[in-house]
C-alpha cells in the first residue's frame, strides 16, 4: 500500500475562460487529516470534486494510492474516495434503503447496516424508520454510513457539519474523529470553522482566489503562518470568533 494517499501535481480546473483552481501541488499521507480551508470561492469544494472525479482536472494529475486518477474506473475510485456534503440527501425509503444504497447499485454483498449505524452512533432501531423522519444531525450520520459501507480509504468531507446546531456539529465530528482512529481513514476536510480545523487537523491546506498558498502541518500553519493572505485570514477568522 502506497504511504502517499492523494498527491496533486499543479493542478488546475477551468470553467469557461475562468480558471477556478490553478497550480495546486500538495501531497497527503495515508492516514492523516488535511483541513482544507480559506475564503468563500476560493476553490475548496472544487478541489474536493477532483479528488473522485466529480469534476475532472483541466492540468496537472492527481494520484490516489500511486495511481493517476483518470485511469481508475470511477465506480472502482469513488468506493476508495467517498464524499459527504454539507447536506446529506435521502433517498425515499428505510434508513437501511439509504444504508446500503451503494452497495446495492455496486451489486456488492450487503452487509450489516445495524452495525454501521452503530458505528455511526445512532440505534439500529432506526433501520426500518423512513429516512426523511430523521434530524438534520441524523441523516448527516446515515449519510456518512451510506458511504462508509463502501469501505473507503479516503474521506472527501465539504462543510459536513456547517448545516447542523452547535450540539449535533461537536456530536457528527466527533463520530468522524471515531471513526478515523478506528479505520485510520485519511481525510481531506473543508470547513469554514476554523476551530474545528484545529480540532481535527493534522495538515492544513489554505486556499485563497484558487490557489494553494501553503500547506503543511497545523501545529506550524496555524501558529506561524508564513505567508500575509494566511496570517490575515487567521485573524478575521479569530476576531468573528471572539
Ligand atoms: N461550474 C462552475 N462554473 C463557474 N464558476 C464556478 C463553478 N462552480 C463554482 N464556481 C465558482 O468557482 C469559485 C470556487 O468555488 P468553490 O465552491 O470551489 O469555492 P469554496 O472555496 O468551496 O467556496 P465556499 O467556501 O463559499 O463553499 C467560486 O467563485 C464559484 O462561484
Amino acid at each position: 500500500m502506497n504511504e502517499v494517499a492523494i498527491h496533486m501535481a499543479d493542478v488546475g480546473y477551468q470553467s469557461g475562460d475562468k480558471w477556478l483552481l490553478q497550480g495546486v501541488t500538495a501531497t497527503l499521507a495515508r492516514g492523516r487529516t488535511a483541513a482544507v480551508i480559506g475564503p468563500s470561492g476560493a476553490g475548496k469544494s472544487t478541489l474536493l470534486s477532483l479528488c473522485n472525479l466529480l469534476r475532472t482536472p483541466t492540468a496537472g494529475r492527481i494520484e490516489v494510492d500511486g495511481q493517476d486518477i483518470r485511469d481508475w474506473p470511477v465506480q472502482r475510485l469513488r468506493q476508495k474516495v467517498g464524499m459527504v456534503f454539507q447536506a446529506a440527501t435521502m433517498f425515499p425509503g428505510s434508513v437501511e434503503d439509504n444504508v446500503l444504497f451503494g452497495l446495492k447499485l455496486h451489486n456488492r454483498p450487503l452487509t450489516d447496516a445495524g452495525r454501521l449505524l452503530e458505528l455511526v452512533d445512532l440505534p439500529r432501531e432506526l433501520l426500518t424508520k423512513p429516512a426523511s423522519d430523521l434530524s438534520g444531525g441524523q441523516q448527516q450520520r446515515v449519510a456518512l454510513a451510506r458511504t462508509l459501507a463502501m469501505e473507503p480509504e479516503v474521506l472527501l468531507l465539504d462543510e459536513v457539519t456547517s448545516a447542523l446546531d452547535v450540539h449535533a456539529k461537536r456530536e457528527v465530528e466527533e463520530t468522524l474523529l471515531e471513526i478515523r482512529s478506528r479505520l485510520h481513514t485519511t481525510m481531506l476536510w473543508v470547513t469554514h470553522d476554523l476551530r474545528q480545523a484545529r480540532r481535527v487537523a493534522d495538515d492544513i491546506w489554505f486556499l485563497t482566489a484558487g490557489r494553494l498558498v501553503e500547506d503543511g502541518p497545523a501545529e506550524r500553519l496555524l501558529v506561524e503562518p508564513a505567508t500575509a493572505e494566511l496570517r490575515s485570514f487567521l485573524a478575521q477568522a479569530e476576531e468573528g470568533e471572539a
